[in-house]
């Protein structure tokens, strides 16, 4: 009599926490809601890497998570994959293993590399930074040659053109398929410009076009929503501010890095764009530095809309202000300059 009341017990409390397939599937777990998606983080173990990988982990569009880096990555791995959420975690060290952490990846984001001190221009980490990426690139167009790349080790306007480069000569480049990371800059702007204009930041849009390097960082004022009419002493304080953005980091850390926590979640909103896009959401846009035709140079940041390929359509620049076309004007030489140094380093090495 005792057991089989036990067993009714027992009975009745599984069928009350074992959750069926279909709440399963309603919470969006199944596959049919969200495809399998492989997300690979490079220098995972980094400044931006572990709070990117956090992040990654948090978004329900990823299944897999794999988390590379030349040191750590094993207990970041170990920290991260507690966490209950979709995606598994796996975590790969060192260059034998960069292989495994790459196969099936459908996008690839590289936080590897050395940040700035103070004093320093983004073009001073080049000497490190290209060796780095031209590596992880050549590890790319081997394991996983059809995966979207979001580059974000500076200098962005070299590290772009180096990875094109290298993606060439392994017969693999798409240029569908590599983004500058830019979204940061996006994300400053809105910011700075939210405080001026004294609006809900929630609801602004600001575009950053150029490049991703002091004068090369453009915003567009003239176009961000909704429409403020600051003055122009204000517009040109707002420009300034966004172009130094990283700047004011890099010494308020005073020598012990940059950017890492915004750039996380810069870099986690613009992968998410970048799965949506994948997964046939339509009219994803976000600014990045891309392959480009709207302007003389051959990679340029502007507003992307991206899709199941990648780049679905690079946007044009729409109507600036005469600030707006002397700033274009004044960027170009340097951006053009920062493009040809990835594209020789590429092919000199
Ligand atoms: N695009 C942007 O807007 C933006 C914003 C902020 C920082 N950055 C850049 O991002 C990069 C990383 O910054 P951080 O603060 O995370 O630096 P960090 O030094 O904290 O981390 C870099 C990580 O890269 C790893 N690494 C080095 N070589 C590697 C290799 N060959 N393979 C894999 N991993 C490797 C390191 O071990 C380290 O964990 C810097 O170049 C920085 O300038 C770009
Ligand atoms: O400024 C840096 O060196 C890092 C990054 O590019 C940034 O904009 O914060």
């Amino acid at each position: 009599m005792k057991a089989a009341m036990l067993r009714s017990v027992l009975r009745r409390s599984c069928s009350t926490t074992v959750p069926s397939a279909s709440h399963v599937m309603r919470r969006g777990f199944s596959s049919e809601s969200s495809p399998e998606r492989k997300v690979a983080v490079l220098g995972a173990a980094g400044g931006i890497g572990q709070p990117l990988a956090l992040l990654m982990k948090l978004n329900p569009l990823v299944s897999k998570l794999s988390l590379y880096d030349i040191a750590g990555t094993p207990g970041v791995a170990a920290d991260i994959s507690h966490i209950n959420t979709r995606s598994e975690v796996a975590g790969f060290m060192g260059e034998d293993q960069l292989g495994q952490a790459l196969e099936g990846s459908d996008i690839v984001i590289i936080p590897a590399g050395v940040p700035r001190k103070p004093g320093m221009t983004r073009d001073d980490l080049f000497n490190i930074n290209a060796g780095i990426v031209k590596s992880l690139c050549t590890a790319i167009s081997k394991y996983c040659p059809n995966a979207l790349v979001n580059m974000i080790s500076n200098p962005v306007n070299s590290t772009v053109p180096i990875a094109a480069e290298i993606f060439k000569k392994a017969g693999t480049y798409n240029e569908k398929k590599l983004f500058g990371v830019t979204t940061l800059d996006v994300v400053r702007a809105k910011t700075f410009y939210a405080g001026k204009a004294k609006v809900n930041v929630a609801g602004v849009n600001v575009p950053v076009v150029g490049g991703h390097a002091g004068i090369t960082i453009l915003p567009l004022f003239s176009q961000a929503t909704p429409t403020a009419n600051l003055p122009d002493e204000e517009i040109k304080a707002l420009t300034k501010r966004t172009q130094d953005g990283g700047t004011e980091v890099v010494e308020a850390k005073a020598g012990k890095g940059s950017a890492t926590l915004s750039m996380a979640y810069a870099g986690a909103i613009f992968a998410d764009a970048c799965l949506k896009g994948l997964n046939g959401v339509p009219d994803v846009v976000e600014c990045s530095f891309v392959q480009s035709t709207i302007t003389e140079l051959p990679f340029f940041a502007s507003k992307v809309r991206l899709g199941k390929n990648g780049v679905e359509e690079v946007l044009g620049l729409g109507p600036l202000s005469d600030y707006e076309q002397q700033g274009l004007e004044a960027l170009k030489p340097e951006l053009k300059s920062s493009i040809e140094k990835g594209i020789k380093f590429a092919n000199q090495s």
